[in-house]
């Protein structure tokens, strides 16, 4: 009998609604991960700090901006999430490594990986998809977490999470001392991801004629200085040891450079991302530079900051047409549709911008699920950890 196998999807999370309380539950759960407020370290005090004094001060800011890209279908991110997995295995149905099937077809028999999609943070958590993954007497799980760069706050907190949870299972849930499970490491400079963002970018760059002024700017989600080169390892347990976070043990906390001891540095992930589609991009990209965006205050976050470079770029630097590239986030969320879209928008055509165009993210576009499905087809083959 051939081994059961799932591709668990697992992207950030939205709250329930846009309902206060909803958004406060959710900030709750996120900025109360150790992982993204890690300071002070007593958690007691992290915890007032958090549900005292940030989210207070935030949540009627959030709610609005949540208010303002909710649909029909709820969160833009898990919507658009759940429809790159129906995708994802369809793709995968195709393909010559047997068939896939999403997790609402799991009680059809057959030989073929489940796809499942969870949330970090609110619904569909992780413990309860890991619990379904568990029942559906699967043996070998890939954590494909939906982020291309290493950060603590990002695809560590995921990973550890999904590893937390499967420890937890009841020690009589079926299978559930034998799931073997790998991941996906951080895709910053896999091809086919350049390619997908390549086949995304171009028809927005060439939709216009190219004027003097152009320019494109790439922003990330930026992280505290402090946390650059941050990784640990609390969590994964031993009997998780196939997983690549313990193959990378050596190398936490290096130096900046490739797959040497630098190999979780969320900036030279960035700078290689960057450097990588400008290259593939050639004479179709203007002028370029790199900001970051969506920081909180108390500490120096990672600069320049792209609310700043957004009134830096026409005053000072003469740029009229601005194009958006954000390529941290592999789904458009609030801080791609609310924070640059409309928030950036204004703020660069009110200093002197003419035109602004956000490149959508790779959401659910042919070219990601590509990536997707050629990920999954190497675990398949077995060569995922080389
Ligand atoms: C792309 C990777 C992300 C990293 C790294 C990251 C770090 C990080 N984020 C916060 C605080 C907030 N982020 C918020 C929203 C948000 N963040 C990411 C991704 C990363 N965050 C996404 C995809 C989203 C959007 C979610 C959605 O529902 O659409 C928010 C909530 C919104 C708000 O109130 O502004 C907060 C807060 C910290 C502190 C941090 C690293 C330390
Ligand atoms: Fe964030
Ligand atoms: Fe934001």
């Amino acid at each position: 009998m051939s081994t059961r196998r799932a591709v668990l999807i697992v992207n950030l999370g939205s709250p329930a609604s846009t309902d206060p309380e909803d958004v406060r539950e959710y900030l709750e759960e996120f900025l109360g991960d150790p992982r993204v407020i890690d300071l002070p370290r007593w958690g007691w005090l992290r915890r007032l700090l958090v549900n005292r004094l940030i989210i207070p001060r935030r949540l009627q800011n959030s709610s609005h901006a949540y208010a303002q890209i909710w649909t029909d279908a709820g969160s833009p991110l898990i919507a658009t999430s759940r429809s790159a997995c129906e995708k994802l295995a369809q793709a995968l149905s195709s393909s010559d490594n047997g068939e896939a099937t999403t997790a609402a077809d799991a009680g059809k028999e057959s030989g073929a990986p489940l796809v499942y999609l969870a949330m970090r943070y609110g619904r569909p958590s992780i413990p309860e998809v890991v619990a379904q993954i568990a029942a559906a007497g699967v043996e070998e799980v890939l954590i494909f977490p939906q982020y291309p760069h290493y950060a603590m706050s990002s695809w560590e907190t995921v990973v550890v999470r999904v590893c937390e949870a499967f420890a937890a299972l009841p020690p009589r849930a079926p299978h559930a001392q034998q799931v073997r499970l790998h991941c996906v490491k951080p895709f910053y400079a896999d091809s086919d991801y350049i390619e997908a963002l390549a086949q995304v970018c171009l028809p927005h760059l060439s939709e216009t004629p190219r004027e003097a002024g152009d320019h494109l700017l790439f922003s990330y989600h930026g992280i505290p200085v402090r946390h650059v080169g941050i990784a640990s390892l609390r969590g994964v347990t031993a009997r998780f040891v196939e997983h690549p976070l313990a193959e990378w043990t050596p190398e936490i906390g290096g130096a900046s450079g490739e797959g040497g001891a630098g190999a979780l540095s969320y900036v030279a992930h960035i700078e290689q991302t960057t450097a990588r589609l400008v290259a593939r991009l050639g004479d179709a990209a203007p002028r370029h530079s790199l900001a970051y965006q969506s920081r909180l205050v108390g500490e120096p976050w990672l600069a320049p900051y792209t609310d700043a470079e957004l009134l830096r770029l026409p005053r000072e630097e003469g740029v009229r047409r601005l194009f958006v590239l954000c390529p941290a986030f592999t789904t458009d969320c609030l801080e791609t549709l609310e924070e640059i879209q409309m928030q950036g928008r204004d703020a660069f055509l009110g200093a002197g911008g003419t035109f602004f165009k956000q490149i959508p993210c790779l959401n659910d576009h042919p070219a990601y699920i590509d990536f997707l499905a050629s990920r999954v087809r190497h675990w398949l083959k077995k060569d995922c950890l080389k």
